[in-house]
């Protein structure tokens, strides 16, 4: 029997609408993405595979958003269904992105979602994205596509996400996906590529699975006074807030001083100090 029938098989006997219900399933039990009670975003959903695992995930007090180019069916099970929302929509379009932020009880519309979420985190556990291009046969052509989908889902991970939230993505493997892991690491506590056992053996798919969205616990424009505990390469004083490391120069281990902070990245920031203004 090929890996093939194996999961089709098992979805017709198990009532999930496609065999991919098992990836979900299994990056879950390599990671544990989902959790019960989450708030769970699923890009790419029809016909809902994905959505039933996830709604079985959260449980009873967690909710799920399905979108997708398609019309999802509602789900046959009643109880499935009350924790499923779903949206169509094409999620290359500015105002499809702006249905799920709402649906997700954010603020849409604003240039500074992403970098207030980057601040605060969003409302959302975990955006999973299947979402794979209409396949033309032209492997580079198609890669190419698979990997602009996986950048919106990440766009959009970014605006939505909490603080600790996670992220699994698919992509079409190929030269440029090293480049959208390093992005991932930026923003993630750590990534791991994997391919589940239920992907087809003949597929170039694998997933993306970055653990722990990173958030800064400061902003740009923020001023305080920081204790200087360390030197870095450059020679720049090291200020650590809440674990947050900030950059600034013309200081020394040891002194107090008072900054503004001028950059934020998810990891680390870059202040100057005022205190000599
Ligand atoms: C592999 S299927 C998803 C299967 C699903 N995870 C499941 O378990 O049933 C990929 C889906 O991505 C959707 N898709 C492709 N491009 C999209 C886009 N720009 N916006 C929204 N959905 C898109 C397709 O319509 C298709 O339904």
């Amino acid at each position: 029997m090929t890996g093939r029938d194996e999961f089709y098989n098992k979805a017709k006997q198990q009532g999930y609408r496609s065999r991919a219900a098992y990836k979900l399933k299994q990056l879950d039990d390599l990671e544990n993405v989902i959790s019960g009670g989450d708030t769970v975003v699923d890009l790419g959903a029809a016909p809902g595979g994905w959505l039933q695992v996830a709604a079985e995930k959260v449980g009873p007090q967690g909710s799920v958003i399905g979108v997708d180019l398609q019309r999802i069916k509602d789900l046959e099970d009643e109880d499935l269904a009350a924790r499923v929302e779903t949206i169509r929509g094409d999620m290359t379009q500015e105002r499809t992105r702006e249905r799920v932020v709402e649906a997700a009880g954010g603020t849409a519309g604003s240039d500074t979602d992403e970098e207030s979420a980057a601040r605060d985190g969003g409302p959302v556990d975990a955006v999973v994205s299947d979402m794979a291009p209409n396949v033309s046969g032209e492997y580079s052509l198609d890669q190419a596509r698979s990997l602009h989908l996986a950048r919106q889902a990440f766009e959009t991970a970014l605006e939505l996400l909490d603080s600790g939230g996670d992220f699994v993505v698919k992509v079409f493997d190929g030269p440029d996906v090293d480049a959208f892991r390093a992005d991932l690491e930026e923003e993630f506590k750590y990534v791991r590529a994997t391919s589940p056992d239920a992907s087809r053996k003949e597929s170039s798919e694998i997933y993306l699975i970055g653990k722990g969205r990173i958030t800064a616990p400061l902003a740009k424009g923020d001023e305080l006074e920081v204790e200087i505990v360390d030197v870095g390469n450059e020679g720049d004083g090291i200020a650590s807030v809440e674990g947050y490391r900030l950059f600034v120069p013309a200081t020394e281990a040891g002194e107090t001083v008072t900054v503004r902070v001028e950059d934020i990245k998810p990891n680390f920031g870059f202040a100057q100090r005022v205190d000599r203004e």
